[in-house]
């Protein structure tokens, strides 16, 4: 083995140096780049802007795939050896000395099996520690040198059973190098339509839903870096859980947010009761907000007066109602929001007041009689007086004018009038007839200080129905944007070309009423193309209605319908991959069937693929979960894990008033178990504070879900809602019957908690332990030591 190691050794050695000069060189195209002489025409400008920006992305792909860059090797039956690793590397005549883990060729690495071997010989991986090869593992594919029991084998086992039994850091990893045939059927999976990926608890749903966005990123670069994929988690945790893995294979075209982030300039901190959030959750509400924007647009009744320097016009209710029909009409035929056809009713009403007034000043000037010797300066003047265009923005500019066009057609801002429905059961009683009075009061608020995050999708569907913010809004925004600018590094050109679309947006603003946001990275970026200033991911973000090339959904069976209508909308040409567990769902209008929720929003375009086995928890640990899973009347089986054998789950009764009082001692014995690696404790709501105020002073070190530090903690304390999605070296689940009773779905609630630990699990209860838990280990060594 070692003459093995040393002769890949030689090999990486040479794929290092070529790396080398690869990165090098594109890094010195950059610099060059952006070096070079200011040019005098735009286009060159942008030309050497775009290929700066191509240098250094290439230059920061190539970095990113440093640490581990070479993967394994296949020996197939006829040809040379193939290296596969994290980047394509090609040596001077153009000829591969390492095939991307992404491209077609690399594929037998991760499907070939002595069953199906792809002409695969032999696959080895390659274990390197910096740029030293330290160990090899191979797979001899070939039936006629195997036995039966190597046959079986899955592939790439032994660096597989390797990498799940390393301790876990608290983020998740890259699986580039032991991805499973299964998940790369899922992952070179097509693009296009909506691609389900349903698995049980540690299937790898997550880590193959990220490696799917880096294998399409790569496969359609040129579509996707124009356009961004969108990653959506279910909590701010979770997202930084995950947000090492794609940067890691150098990718970087990705904005990853949980629901909460996707209304951009709104932060979610308030919580919603559970009663609330399934009401704001309802496809119901959409038709609500509809209705509560329809209500904006007025006729009143008996008309209305409208006051005015020169004279008092009116406006009767069958004129008002003919603007406010015709406005409807006219925005339904072409689609436009609420705010765009405010220019329709001005234009309309100032028709209206401008013939009234001609018609006043007409009859006021059929009584004058003018002294003949001034007939011609008399009749200039009073042409003058009769200027319609003159009348027209003389009446545009009159409050009592902009009073009457605020009452038949307001502007309109999603938070304005998500925060009036909020906190106006009058005007929701209005609105919501299809509400009954319980759910209705059910999302009744007194303030309108801040927001949930069942409020971002309302918060969406709102401003889509609306359009652009306001006119005042803009302005505001422009100012802030101007002084932003003025204390940022932009040059002078950039900032005079901002500063103009400004104002360009400005006088269409006054001119046509017409709201125009003026996004001064936008601008640029438009400008540059792709501007270094802002990344791809930076303006998608900020931007509500970017739309996204892919949109990845994790633990996707927790979201709302109204959720989906915002994802959605986020992704028109719905090329998604919607990842979940339908036995965990624990949102009250969560889903509970796949079709029930994507028939009506993408029938015939939606598809499944089923992930079957389990690589995070132990056998030992799955078995109790598989009971609990029966236990709560799932139909379905907890997928089988991969890693036999493992220590004995255990149980511990103690007093009600000790539940969280063990802790800390529990705490000191696990970490010691466990030698390296993290411990959760996934206690009930109820527990949480008891819980954490009790093992704090024992393991300072400890913390809550809330604190941006919990993932690089050694001990955390979380609810099973917060722990979903996340995995420890062990878990102990606290007063499981509480958890169950906690929620309508407390069983799926018990099972995630169940299913979070790799290595150790240990349940701590008072009284009888629920259905389910009986094949625990009652272990003696967890007495109080006092
Ligand atoms: N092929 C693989 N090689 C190495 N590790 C893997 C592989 N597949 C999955 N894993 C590991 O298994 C663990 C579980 O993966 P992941 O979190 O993606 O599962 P999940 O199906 O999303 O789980 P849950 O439903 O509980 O959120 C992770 O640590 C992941 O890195």
């Amino acid at each position: 083995m070692k003459k093995e190691i040393e002769a890949e050794q030689a090999y990486v050695s040479v794929v290092y140096e070529r790396f080398d000069a690869l990165r090098d060189g594109s890094y010195q195209h950059f610099v060059d780049g952006i070096g070079a002489e200011q040019s005098p025409t735009h286009q060159a400008k942008l030309e050497r802007d775009v290929a700066a920006q191509h240098h250094s992305s290439r230059a920061a792909r190539l970095s990113a795939a440093e640490h581990g860059l070479v993967l394994g090797r296949l020996d197939v039956d006829d040809d040379a050896p193939l290296y596969i690793g994290r980047a394509g590397i090609y040596d001077e005549e153009y000829d591969p000395l390492l095939v991307d883990w992404r491209a077609p060729a690399a594929i037998p690495f991760y499907r070939a099996t002595p069953a199906e071997r792809l002409g695969v010989r032999r696959r080895r991986h390659i274990h390197l520690k910096g740029r030293s090869v330290i160990r090899l593992d191979d797979d001899l594919l070939a039936l006629d040198e195997l036995g039966e029991d190597e046959i079986k084998h899955l592939t790439g086992e032994a660096a597989l059973l390797t990498s799940l039994k390393s301790a876990r850091t608290g983020r998740m990893a890259d699986i580039v190098a032991t991805i499973q045939a299964e998940q790369d059927r899922v992952i070179r999976s097509g693009s296009e339509g909506i691609l389900v990926v349903e698995g049980g608890p540690g299937t790898g749903k997550t880590v193959v839903a990220l490696h799917r966005a880096a294998y399409l990123l790569y496969t359609h670069r040129e579509r996707l870096s124009k356009n961004g994929v969108l990653v959506v988690g279910p909590n701010a945790t979770f997202v930084r859980y995950i947000d090492q893995v794609l940067p890691g294979l150098g990718e970087t075209d990705v904005v990853l947010a949980s629901m909460g982030e996707l209304y951009p300039g709104v932060a979610t901190s308030r919580p919603d009761t559970e009663a609330a959030a399934v009401v704001k959750g309802d496809l119901r509400m959409a038709a609500v907000l509809e209705q509560a924007v329809r209500n904006n647009e007025r006729a009143p009744i008996g008309g209305m007066k409208v006051v005015t320097d020169r004279d008092t016009y009116v406006l009767d209710d069958q004129t008002c109602r003919r603007i406010r029909d015709e406005a409807q009409e006219l925005a339904r035929r072409a689609q436009q929001p609420h705010n765009r056809m405010r220019r329709f009713v001005v234009r309309a009403v100032l028709e209206e007041l401008t013939s009234q007034a001609l018609t006043a000043i007409e009859s006021v000037l059929d009584g004058v009689e003018a002294p003949d010797e001034n007939e011609d300066e008399v009749d200039q003047e009073l042409s003058g007086l009769i200027d319609r265009d003159a009348l027209h923005q003389e009446l545009r500019s009159s409050p009592g004018v902009r009073e009457a066009l605020d009452v038949l057609w307001p502007e309109l801002t999603p938070e304005g009038l998500l925060g009036d429905l909020l906190t106006d059961p009058v005007l929701r009683a209005d609105v919501a007839p299809q509400l009954s009075v319980d759910e209705r009061n059910a999302v009744q608020r007194a303030d309108r200080g801040s927001w949930t995050v069942a409020d971002v999708p309302l918060l969406d569907e709102i401003a889509t129905l609306v359009g652009e913010l306001d006119a005042t809004l803009d302005r505001l925004a422009g100012q802030r944007m101007l002084a932003e600018m003025e204390r940022s590094r932009h040059t002078e050109e950039e900032r005079q070309l901002v500063s103009d679309a400004y104002d360009v947006a400005m006088d269409m603003a006054i001119d046509e009423e017409v709201a125009m946001p003026v996004d001064a990275e936008l601008v640029l970026s438009r400008y540059h193309d792709t501007g270094p200033d802002a990344t791809l991911s930076q303006r998608a973000r900020r931007d509500r209605e970017w739309r996204y090339g892919h949109v990845i959904v994790d633990e996707a069976q927790e979201l709302s319908p109204m959720a989906w209508r915002l994802l959605l909308r986020r992704c028109p040409t719905l090329s998604m991959t919607v990842v979940g567990d339908i036995a965990q769902t624990s949102a009250p209008d969560g889903v509970t069937s796949w079709a029930e929720v994507l028939d009506p929003l993408a029938a015939g375009r939606w598809r499944r693929a089923r992930l079957t086995v389990n690589y995070r928890s132990t056998e030992a640990i799955m078995a109790v979960a598989s009971d609990v899973l029966a236990a709560g009347g799932s139909d379905g089986a907890a997928p089988r894990a991969v890693r036999e054998g493992g220590d004995l789950p255990w149980s511990w009764c103690v007093a009600p008033d000790q539940l969280a009082t063990v802790l800390p001692e529990i705490a000191t014995r696990e970490l010691a178990a466990l030698g390296e690696g993290t411990l959760a404790f996934v206690v009930p709501v109820s527990l949480l504070a008891r819980s954490m105020a009790a093992i704090k002073p024992y393991h300072p070190g400890a913390r809550g879900a809330g604190d941006p530090d919990m993932l690089d903690a050694q001990v955390a304390v979380l609810t099973s809602e917060q722990a979903k999605g996340l995995e420890f070296d062990a878990a102990i689940v606290v007063a499981p019957d509480e958890i169950i009773a906690d929620s309508p779905r407390g069983y799926s609630d018990l099972y995630v908690a169940l299913t979070r630990p790799t290595r150790r699990l240990g349940v701590v209860y008072s009284g009888e332990l629920p259905a389910g838990l009986s094949r625990l280990d009652p272990v003696g060594e967890y007495r109080p030591s006092a």
